[in-house]
């Protein structure tokens, strides 16, 4: 792994270790130089902007009025793994007190010394139970206490290794570490100078050029910005007193009507830089009669759609302006009574919305003004397509379009679908593609089945609490949650198989601090803005550059310092290098995890993954008897209303469940595919998928299934095979030349020979030239030719034939 990074990491294990990376004078030239390289309409916008670190906005993730409403009908109550592991310790606590008592009594103990002894002896065994009832999370606190303790002993040949790292490190780290160098820098410059110059025509065609204002960076504050007062009074309370420089040169744009494409990395205020202008723009909406939906906001995730209706409703307070969050897994019978009352913003995600485009009468968005795509990218992609196509299709065309991203790209093939008009592009620093406060750190998991403990052996010595940790696949996720729960770190999960109520239940624990560690699928990576997140794991990196810049990016956020730490193992290699590549030099470390550490964990690990098991035994039994209690209750219910069940208008669903269930699994595989695909691998073990009989001419398989059906038949085999031999013998002889054909037969071929050379006729100054230069003469063709010819030329038969005749003539000359 020579391409690896060896910068050793010296930061103290047991504080959050995140410090402000050095601000190198190289790292400034280089922020400097790529300054300049920005996009002309983009290069007044000022990527250095400081943020006003102590405002911001404190999100609830509380469904509020919708709480009481999240659907629970279709879903079996949740169960909390838990729940069923806190079951299992006290089961396991009854159970070793039994045995104690077993054992005491078969000891032959006298009654009155047993009884004080066993009250005595309860009392202890309770405190060892209780010990070892705890004893995941008392054994796993004090491993980590004696990991802290260890660590300070062992920091020894560690320290003293990260000394050395630190004394050569400053060393080290310009010659070790992968910058980005010039070569790599021009590379990625002539990557975009690659562009064909009828691609840059297309571009300049498709965008218009970014109106002067949008250019001017320096605007300090959101008065200059021409706002209403009451958008004012909000921004101060919420303590955004400059704007960001996505939302200086954002708002002017917006404001003016333009369509915008803008990019900004995570982390920036994208959000109130496209919510601002729309607020601002709604206030001057006709008032009166019946409201109408101005403002759509189409959004990947609901977690994302519920925080951005948080922001926009933070930033409408002083406002008299309604929302509407439209999201699966909340109820649709609420939706609905909301939509009807045509609220001025609609925050949605794709399906719900168009279920209800679909299903709810007086629901349209005929009158939208404003449509936004936020993770733009992740929209337009190929998972959101048919959607998003049906959405358009219901918009008006003379709307305003806003595209908003982290990795926006500005090909123009994905926009046109968009109908946009002629979009205004603001790029902040597209060169830089992470935020400036993150540290990135990355340790390399040697062989596959240390990964689990690696990451245990990390939470519990350095990433001890505001930790997201980014899992591949739901089961995974799951998996290590129940182990996380038996050592006894506080976690919650968020993934695709959770209720949405659970979902954000979990987001509330994490944000709260109740919780240390939110365990996530990539529904997390996009978007969400948690404060005070200290530090993201990637358990497994990701399949694309672009997700591990969003994963990334959950810490790290308006101009605070965060932290990530990648498991790194060999099949990552590839995206570890493209990631230090986009890397600048001082935030790339390399963390050391003492291998003592890991080992430990492993055995320990051993046990716990039995218990895990048991677990989500429990769990999925438990899950299934529910799953039955629901399907009965349901029976009920339909039994009961079933005349007010049956007299509701048929809903039409955007996709039919198996129509659904096929586009997870093109997803899935999508996803999949970006990682080193398991699938392929698979397919690639598999080999070729051969029919047995491929390759073969028709006589030999023939042969072969004659004989496999003898094999299979036995003696009987032996009698159709003469049956076989037999009809083959009856058989006309071959003699070279066509039985002599019925005059039907005749007439048809007649028709065809004159059919073929009707369509010769054209080529025949080309095809005779052809033929002759092939053939140099008596050609192949030539012989073909003599039958065909004799039809024709030889005037055999058919009229035609004297016509065509001289068209043949002429090909033979
Ligand atoms: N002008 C501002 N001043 C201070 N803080 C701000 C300002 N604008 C936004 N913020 C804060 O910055 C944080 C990040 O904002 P936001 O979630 O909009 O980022 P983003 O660019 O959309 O990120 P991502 O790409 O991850 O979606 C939020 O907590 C928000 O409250």
């Amino acid at each position: 792994m020579s391409d690896f990074i060896f910068t050793l990491d010296s930061e103290p294990e047991d504080e959050i270790s995140v410090k402000e990376p050095a601000a190198s004078s190289s790292s400034k030239k280089k922020s400097k130089e790529s300054a300049q390289v920005v996009e002309e309409e983009s290069a007044l916008l000022d990527p250095e902007f400081n943020f006003d670190v102590g405002g911001g906005l404190d999100l609830t993730w509380d469904l509020g009025d919708e709480q009481d409403v999240v659907k629970t009908g279709s879903r079996p109550e949740p169960i909390s793994v838990d729940d069923i592991i806190a079951r299992r310790k006290v089961k396991g606590a009854a159970l070793t007190q039994k045995s104690t008592k077993r054992k005491r009594g078969e000891d032959g103990d006298d009654l009155e010394g047993s009884d004080a002894s066993d009250s005595e002896g309860e009392e202890e065994s309770e405190r060892g139970d209780e010990s070892a009832s705890e004893s995941g999370e008392e054994e796993f606190g004090a491993q980590v206490e004696s990991d802290e303790e260890g660590d300070e002993e062992d920091v020894d040949p560690l320290a003293s290794s990260d000394e050395e790292g630190e004394g050569a490190g400053d060393g080290m780290d310009a010659s070790e570490v992968e910058a980005p160098d010039d070569g790599e820098e021009n590379s990625s410059s002539s990557d975009s100078e690659e562009e064909t110059q009828a691609q840059k025509d297309r571009k300049a065609a498709f965008f218009a050029p970014a109106p002067s204002d949008a250019k001017s960076s320096n605007t300090t504050s959101f008065t200059a910005l021409n706002l209403s007062r009451p958008l004012l009074r909000a921004l101060t309370q919420l303590s955004f007193h400059t704007p960001t420089p996505i939302q200086s040169s954002t708002i002017p744009v917006a404001l003016a009507g333009h369509d915008v494409l803008g990019s900004a990395v995570t982390g920036s205020g994208k959000t109130a830089a496209f919510m601002i202008p729309c607020l601002e723009r709604l206030m001057y909406r006709q008032r009166g009669g019946a409201g109408e939906i101005r403002v759509l906001v189409l959004v990947p995730t609901r977690e994302l759609a519920v925080q951005c209706a948080e922001v926009g409703k933070a930033l409408a307070r002083f406002m008299d302006l309604t929302f509407a969050t439209i999201v699966g897994g909340l109820s649709l019978k609420v939706q609905e009574a909301t939509l009807r009352a045509r609220p001025d913003v609609v925050i949605a995600t794709p399906g719900r919305l168009i279920d209800h485009l679909r299903n709810t009468p007086s629901f349209s968005l005929s009158s939208l003004d404003i449509l936004i795509l936020d993770e733009a990218d992740r929209m337009l992609s190929d998972g959101f397509a048919a959607e998003l196509g049906e959405i358009i299709a219901a918009c008006p065309k003379a709307r305003q379009t806003m595209l908003f991203s982290a990795t926006m790209s500005d090909d123009v093939d994905q926009l046109v679908r968009l109908s946009m008009n002629r979009p205004v592009r603001l790029f902040v620093d597209p060169k830089k593609s992470l935020a400036s406060g993150l540290v990135q750190e990355f340790v390399r998991v040697r062989k596959e089945e240390e990964r689990e403990a690696v990451l245990c052996v990390l939470c519990g010595r350095t990433a001890r609490r505001a930790t997201i940790i980014f899992f591949r696949s739901k089961k995974l996720c799951h998996q290590m949650r129940a182990v996380f729960g038996i050592l006894g770190m506080k976690a919650a999960e968020l993934h695709g198989d959770l209720s949405q109520e659970q979902r954000l239940v979990s987001l509330r624990q994490f944000k709260e601090g109740k919780v240390d560690y939110l365990l996530a699928t990539d529904v997390a990576s996009r978007g969400l803005d948690i404060k005070g997140i200290e530090t993201v794991i990637n358990y497994d990196m990701p399949g694309q550059i672009e997700l591990y810049q969003h994963r990334v990016g959950r810490t790290a956020r308006a101009g605070k310092k965060g932290r990530s730490i990648s498991l790194v193992g060999e099949p990552d290699r590839k995206m570890l290098k493209a990631v230090i590549k986009r890397s600048e030099a001082d935030t790339v470390r390399h963390r050391l995890v003492p291998t003592e550490s890991i080992r430990a964990m492993m055995e320990k690990l051993v046990d716990v993954k039995v218990e895990v098991v048991e677990v989500l035994k429990e769990e999925k039994e438990e899950k299934l008897i529910r799953q039955g209690e629901m399907e009965i209750k349901k029976g009920e219910n339909m039994i009961e209303h079933k005349d007010e069940i049956f007299s509701r208008p048929k809903r039409t669903w955007f996709m039919t469940e198996k129509e659904k269930e096929q586009a997870k699994t093109v997803s899935k595989d999508q996803y999949d595919a970006g990682f080193s695909s398991k699938a392929e691998k698979e397919k690639e073990k598999a080999g070729p998928t051969r029919d047995k009989f491929s390759g073969l001419s028709r006589k030999v398989k023939r042969r072969k299934l004659a004989m496999e059906a003898d094999e299979e038949f036995g003696d009987k085999g032996a009698v159709n095979a003469s049956i076989r031999s037999a009809k083959k013998a009856a058989l006309p002889k071959k003699i070279g030349e066509p039985l002599a054909p019925t005059k039907k037969d005749k007439k048809r071929k007649d028709k065809k020979v004159v059919k073929k050379d009707k369509t010769r006729v054209g080529k025949v100054g080309f095809d005779s030239e052809l033929g002759q230069r092939r053939s140099g003469g008596a050609s192949r063709e030539g012989v073909r030719a003599k039958k065909t010819d004799s039809g024709i030329l030889g005037g055999k038969k058919g009229k035609g034939g004297k016509g065509k005749a001289g068209g043949g003539g002429k090909r033979k000359r």
